[in-house]
């Protein structure tokens, strides 16, 4: 199965463009006394689990963050690896790692990630130029996201930036990622902020086939609605990915879990009107 048609049956069964995004803080835990006893990175292992268990029915994807897992370590990994094997089959994983090097060292990440973790896509940073996706680009059935138009402010440092021709460098990114998918198999997506609504129309216009994994909702304070409206002509299948405010939205209360479902569920709902122009 390609990743598209993996994309397109994960956001159909749950009805949902949800993405759940897995940044386990150890500091934001909860003081669950059944995992007293734990190591950090058990701790981590236990309460990433009941969120999965927790948002599973709400969303179509996974988006655990490498730098939380290489915070904890070596046994961050194994970690990292009990994740991805607890995360539901028919569910979409993007390994968000933020890769980009020169092509011999790509090359071991696009194995490491595709083949050794077997991860269905990975965020990569085109800074160091369009030829360092290519080695991930030789696997026919994952996908990359690429980030284009990030959330954070910092996007304007040299994102939002014009080039001599008039346009941003994250239009730039996007008519260059476009061309390359017309000569690869293997799915280009993009990045792109939800909190960057209002500058999304010439970066995702030149690749309206894209598919978009789009963080910035909650507590970056991306409006769900300018989003929306921001993707209406959009063809390609987006990802809407919200971290902290579900997975610690039980935080301090003993029925935590609950609180982490309800989240879930209410983003799903929220993003409903999305959904509905892509099922
Ligand atoms: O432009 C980007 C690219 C990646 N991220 C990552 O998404 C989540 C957002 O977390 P929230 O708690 O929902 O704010 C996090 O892992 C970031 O590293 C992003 O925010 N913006």
């Amino acid at each position: 199965m390609t990743f598209r048609e993996k994309l397109k049956t994960a956001i159909q069964t749950s009805n949902s463009t949800l993405c759940v995004g897995l940044d386990p803080n150890l500091d934001r835990l909860p003081a669950d006394p059944k995992w007293i006893s734990d190591s950090p990175a058990q701790k981590v292992e236990q309460f990433l689990k009941t969120v999965i268990d927790a948002t599973s029915d709400f969303c179509a994807a996974y988006k655990p963050n490498l730098g939380f897992f290489e915070a904890l370590g070596p046994d961050g990994w194994d970690t990292f690896e009990e994740i991805l094997d607890y995360i539901p089959s028919n569910k979409i994983i993007i390994a968000d790692a933020k890769r980009g090097d020169i092509s011999s060292t790509a090359e071991h990440y696009a194995k490491a990630f595709f083949e050794q973790f077997d991860i269905d896509a990975i965020t990569l940073n085109p800074l160091m130029g369009f030829e360092t996706l290519d080695p991930f680009l030789s696997h026919s059935s994952k996908g990359v996201y690429v980030l284009t138009l990030t959330s954070n402010p910092g996007a304007k440092d040299i994102l939002l930036q014009e080039l001599s021709d008039g346009q941003t460098v994250s239009s730039y990114i996007s008519k260059q990622l476009s061309k390359k998918q017309a000569s690869s198999d293997t799915s280009i997506g993009m990045v792109v902020g939800a909190t960057k609504a209002q500058d999304l129309g010439p970066v995702i216009t030149p690749f309206r086939k894209a598919p978009l994994l789009i963080p910035g909702i909650g507590k970056q304070g991306g409006s769900i609605t300018e989003l929306k409206n921001a993707l209406h002509q959009h063809q390609g299948l987006p990802l809407v990915n919200s971290s902290r405010s579900i997975i610690y939205a039980g935080e301090g209360s003993a029925n935590w879990e609950k609180s982490v479902a309800r989240a879930a569920e209410n983003y799903k709902k929220r993003l409903g009107p999305i959904t509905e122009q892509y099922v």
